[in-house]
């Protein structure tokens, strides 16, 4: 049965944090992504994961990005994502990997995904979006039995990855896709009102518009899922739910004054919306 997702989630996941905690309690986040064509998204995802609150955030992308994760996230670390030595390190260590914003869809980033599928354990959760989605669709791969696993596709991205197209992706569907042939754990399908599968629920986001129709948009909200999962990992799924509602609610809110919702101002936005959803205000 399908149900609302509510803003009542906030309040569940977005909890005071305790003051004796330090970044470690927070979460390791890596990125994965941003080809020489798209350094943007994996740009924008690394400001909304460190917006959001992720205690350790590390970027593993081109070299030719490093400059601008410089100059615009300095809270982030670096890898070059052809330094395999660095980079199997960095899938080993950290809590949560996020794959795909801006990965692109050549040999490399073919490689890089059969990587990260066959590496992830059991204790880390694997977020896969973009171009990740649209390799393991052209690669016939599926996400790994034993890892919590979240895929964020829109529309056409599960129309790949599911070989189910658009006007017939029903809930029975989905779900049956999702569980038994992709070994997938919650499914966020994007789209005007984002739905999102988990193995018992199906819930439906009934904020955001088209003020979010642009570019990056995604690659924002999959660094605030990375973000949220990382630091409220005692509840993934929930965490995942949360993150969705605050990318439309922040949107939203901005709506009022901007044609356009620019997804560099939701991840600058984040902070400070957090901290009145803990005041309650
Ligand atoms: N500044 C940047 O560097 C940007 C990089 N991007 C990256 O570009 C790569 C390709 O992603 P794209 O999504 O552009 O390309 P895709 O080829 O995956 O899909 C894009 C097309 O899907 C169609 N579509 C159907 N239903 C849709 C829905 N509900 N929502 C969105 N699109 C829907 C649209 O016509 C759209 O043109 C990804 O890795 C992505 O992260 C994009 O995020 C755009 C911004
Ligand atoms: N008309 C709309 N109403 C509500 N949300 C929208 C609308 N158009 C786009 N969005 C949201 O914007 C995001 C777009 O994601 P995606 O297509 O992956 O963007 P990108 O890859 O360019 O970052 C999704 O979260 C989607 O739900
Ligand atoms: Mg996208």
């Amino acid at each position: 049965m399908l149900s609302e997702l509510k803003s009542e989630i906030l309040h569940e996941v977005i909890l005071r944090r305790p003051d004796d905690s330090h970044k470690g309690n927070f979460g390791r986040v890596l990125l994965i992504g941003g080809n020489i064509q798209y350094g943007g998204a994996i740009l924008m995802a690394t400001q909304a994961t460190v917006g959001s609150g992720a205690g350790l955030t590390t970027v593993a992308t081109d070299l030719i990005n490093l400059t601008a994760l410089r100059s615009r996230t300095p809270e982030a670390m670096f890898v070059d994502w052809r330094n395999d030595e660095q980079l199997t390190t960095a899938i080993q260590t950290n809590d949560v990997i996020l794959i795909g914003p801006g990965l692109g869809t050549d040999e490399f980033a073919t490689q890089l995904v059969r990587k990260v599928l066959a590496s992830v354990n059991k204790d880390q959760i694997l977020i896969a979006d973009g171009s990740a989605l649209t390799v393991m669709a052209e690669n016939n791969l599926t996400f790994p039995r034993d890892t919590f696993t979240v895929a964020t596709p829109h529309q056409m991205e599960w129309a790949r990855l599911s070989g189910v197209q658009l006007n017939y992706q029903d809930n029975h569907q989905l779900n049956e896709v999702q569980r038994q042939i992709l070994n997938l754990d919650v499914l966020v399908l994007k789209q005007h009102h984002t739905l999102i599968y988990t193995e018992t629920e199906q819930k439906q986001l009934q904020i955001g518009g088209a003020y979010q129709a642009t570019g990056g948009m995604g690659d924002v909200l999959a660094g605030i899922v990375a973000g949220f999962a990382g630091q409220f990992k005692a509840n993934a799924t929930k965490a995942v739910e949360a993150a969705v509602y605050a990318h439309s609610a922040i949107a939203q809110e901005m709506a009022g004054h901007s044609y356009v919702v620019k997804p560099t101002f939701i991840a600058d936005s984040l902070p400070n919306y957090m901290a009145r959803i803990q005041s309650n205000l």
